[in-house]
C-alpha cells in the first residue's frame, strides 16, 4: 500500500501495449470528477531520472552489463519516489505511473537474466516503502504490441530504443512475465486484455480504479484549500 493518503497506480505491459494510451485517458476522466491527479513516467519523471532515462534508452550503459542498467533503474526509481511521487500520495492526489518497479522485475529480473534476490532487494531500496495500491498490466501479443510501437515511431521518426529492439522471443517472454506477476498478485494487479478499442479498455480501466478512489484521495478543490 502507498504512504500517505493518496493513490497510488501504475500501468505495466511490452512495448506498445498502450500504457501512455490509457494513462492519458484515465487522467482526463479522473480530473473531470474534480481529482487532483499528477501523470508521470519510468524510468524518468524527475529531473535526475531523466537524465538517467537517456543514458539507459539510448543503451550507453548497455556495453556495462544487466547488472549496471538494474542498479541505474533503481537509482532513477528512488530519485523519482522521494522527490516526486511520496510527496503527491502525501498530498492526497492520485498519481498514474508508466511503468515502475515490475517493468524492472520483468526486463532486468527475467528477460536479464539478474538473480530475483538481486532484483528484490533493489526495489525495497528503491521504492522505499511507496508500493503501487493497484497496477493495471494490458496485455497483447509482442507481434501486436511491436506493430503497434513501429507505427507510432514511424509517424513521429522516433526510432526503437534499446529495449524495444530486442528479438521477439524476449518480449514474447516479458508478456509471460507480466502475467506471472499478476497471477502472484492478484489484489493489486488487474490484467487487461489491450488488443480491444481504446474506449473499451479505458472504461475498464475506470472502473478498477474508481474501486480505490473514495477510501484515499481528497479532490483538487480541498486539496489546494
Ligand atoms: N487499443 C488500441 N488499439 C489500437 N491502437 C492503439 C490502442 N492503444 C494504443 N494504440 C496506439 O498504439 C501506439 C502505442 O500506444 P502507446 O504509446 O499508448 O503504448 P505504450 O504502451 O505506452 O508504448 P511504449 O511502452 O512502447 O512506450 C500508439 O500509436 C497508440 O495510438
Ligand atoms: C521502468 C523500466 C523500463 N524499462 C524499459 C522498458 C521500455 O523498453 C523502456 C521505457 O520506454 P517507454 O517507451 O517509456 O515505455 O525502458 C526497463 O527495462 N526497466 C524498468 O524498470
Amino acid at each position: 500500500m502507498s504512504s500517505g493518503t493518496g493513490l497510488f497506480v501504475t500501468f505495466e505491459g511490452g512495448e506498445g501495449a498502450g500504457k501512455s494510451t490509457q494513462i492519458r485517458k484515465l487522467a482526463e476522466s479522473l480530473r473531470s470528477r474534480g481529482f487532483d491527479v499528477l501523470l508521470t513516467r519510468e524510468p524518468g519523471g524527475s529531473p535526475g531520472a531523466e537524465a538517467v532515462r537517456h543514458v539507459l534508452l539510448s543503451g550507453a550503459a548497455q556495453p556495462f552489463g544487466t547488472r549496471m542498467e538494474a542498479i541505474l533503474f533503481a537509482a532513477a526509481r528512488n530519485d523519482h519516489v522521494e522527490g516526486v511521487i511520496r510527496p503527491a500520495l502525501n498530498g492526497g492526489r492520485v498519481v498514474l505511473c508508466d511503468r515502475f518497479m515490475d517493468s524492472s522485475r520483468v526486463y532486468q529480473g527475467i528477460t536479464g537474466n539478474l538473480e530475483p534476490e538481486f532484483i528484490e532487494t533493489l526495489q525495497r531500496v528503491a521504492i522505499n516503502g511507496v508500493m503501487p495500491d493497484c497496477t493495471v498490466i494490458l496485455d497483447l501479443p509482442a507481434t501486436a504490441g511491436l506493430e503497434r510501437a513501429s507505427r507510432r515511431g514511424a509517424a513521429v521518426a522516433i526510432a526503437p530504443d534499446r529495449f524495444e529492439r530486442e528479438e521477439l522471443e524476449t518480449h514474447e517472454k516479458r508478456r509471460e512475465a507480466f502475467l506471472d506477476i499478476a497471477a502472484r498478485e492478484p489484489e493489486r494487479c488487474h490484467v487487461l486484455d489491450a488488443l480491444r478499442p481504446e474506449d473499451v479498455i479505458a472504461a475498464d480501466v475506470l472502473t478498477i480504479v474508481e474501486r480505490r478512489l473514495p477510501l484515499k484521495t481528497k479532490i483538487a478543490e480541498t486539496v489546494h484549500e
